[in-house]
């Protein structure tokens, strides 16, 4: 059996993370698993005190603590025994990635580095499917009737979250959480840093990265997967 490729990708607020880790798991055979996807259906599906109490924190906005979000993380990894996979947005905190390489060697961990300006740009023009978390964005990848989902049809709303002050505050935390992990990961030498303004120029470039340490699948270097 081929040995399973583990990987995390970091980066801050409108990076581009959903969109990259969508070509990798899509190119690479990877699974993807999101963090905020799962603790968003943990909250949906899930009255349970752990369900309550997660969503008291993401209406707040706030970091789910470590013990709560790594207790059930954890369990959701060992779902994927046997399977190559791709983390985003855990680990987020040190405390989450010291719980994570307890259990996990990691063979590499991408670190996504855009301009704040350009990340301005992208929130400005940033469409989103509320019930399911479907991301748009007006130039990039447009849905195909304006204002509306794709697959539901339903309308696309603008996040307070993705206005320039709110942002920057955002940005701020990111930097400030991320880089005892960062600095974790670039000692373990597994920590990759792509930079750029555009998702399909540090694309090509990643890819050949991961097309040197894992096999493809669905090797189409530039194909982008639907959803
Ligand atoms: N690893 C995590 N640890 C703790 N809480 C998390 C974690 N991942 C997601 N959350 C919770 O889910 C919410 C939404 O996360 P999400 O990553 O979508 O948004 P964000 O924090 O604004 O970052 P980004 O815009 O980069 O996606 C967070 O505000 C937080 O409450
Ligand atoms: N204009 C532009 N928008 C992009 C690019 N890459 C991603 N986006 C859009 O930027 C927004 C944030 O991307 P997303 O992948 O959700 O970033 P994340 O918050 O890091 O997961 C979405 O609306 C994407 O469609 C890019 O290269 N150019």
């Amino acid at each position: 059996m081929a040995k399973l490729f583990r990987a995390v990708i970091m980066g801050p607020p409108g990076s581009g993370k959903g969109t990259i880790s969508k070509r990798i798991a899509h190119n690479f055979g990877l699974q993807y698993l999101s963090c905020a996807h799962f603790l968003q259906e943990l909250v949906a599906t899930n009255k349970t005190e752990a369900g309550v109490l997660v969503k008291s924190y993401i209406d707040k906005r706030m970091l789910v603590p470590d013990q709560v979000v790594t207790k059930l993380m954890l369990p959701r990894l060992e779902q994927l025994s046997g399977h190559s996979w791709l983390l985003e947005g855990f680990p987020r905190t040190l405390g989450q990635a010291q719980a994570l390489n307890e259990l996990y060697q990691l063979d590499m961990v991408i670190s996504l580095n855009v301009p704040f300006e350009t990340l301005r740009e992208r929130m400005s023009d940033k469409w989103i499917h509320p019930a399911s978390g479907r991301v748009y964005n007006m130039t990039f990848n447009p849905p195909r009737v304006k204002g509306k989902d794709d697959i539901t049809g339903e309308p696309l709303v603008q996040s307070e979250i993705d206005k320039p002050e709110a942002l920057m505050a955002r940005l701020r935390h990111y930097k400030d959480v991320a880089k005892p992990v960062l600095d974790l990961y670039k000692s373990q030498g597994i920590l990759h840093s792509f930079s750029g303004t555009d998702t399909d120029r540090i694309w090509p470039y990643m890819n050949s990265i991961l097309s040197a340490k894992l096999p493809t699948p669905n090797s189409e270097s530039h194909s982008t997967p639907t959803s």
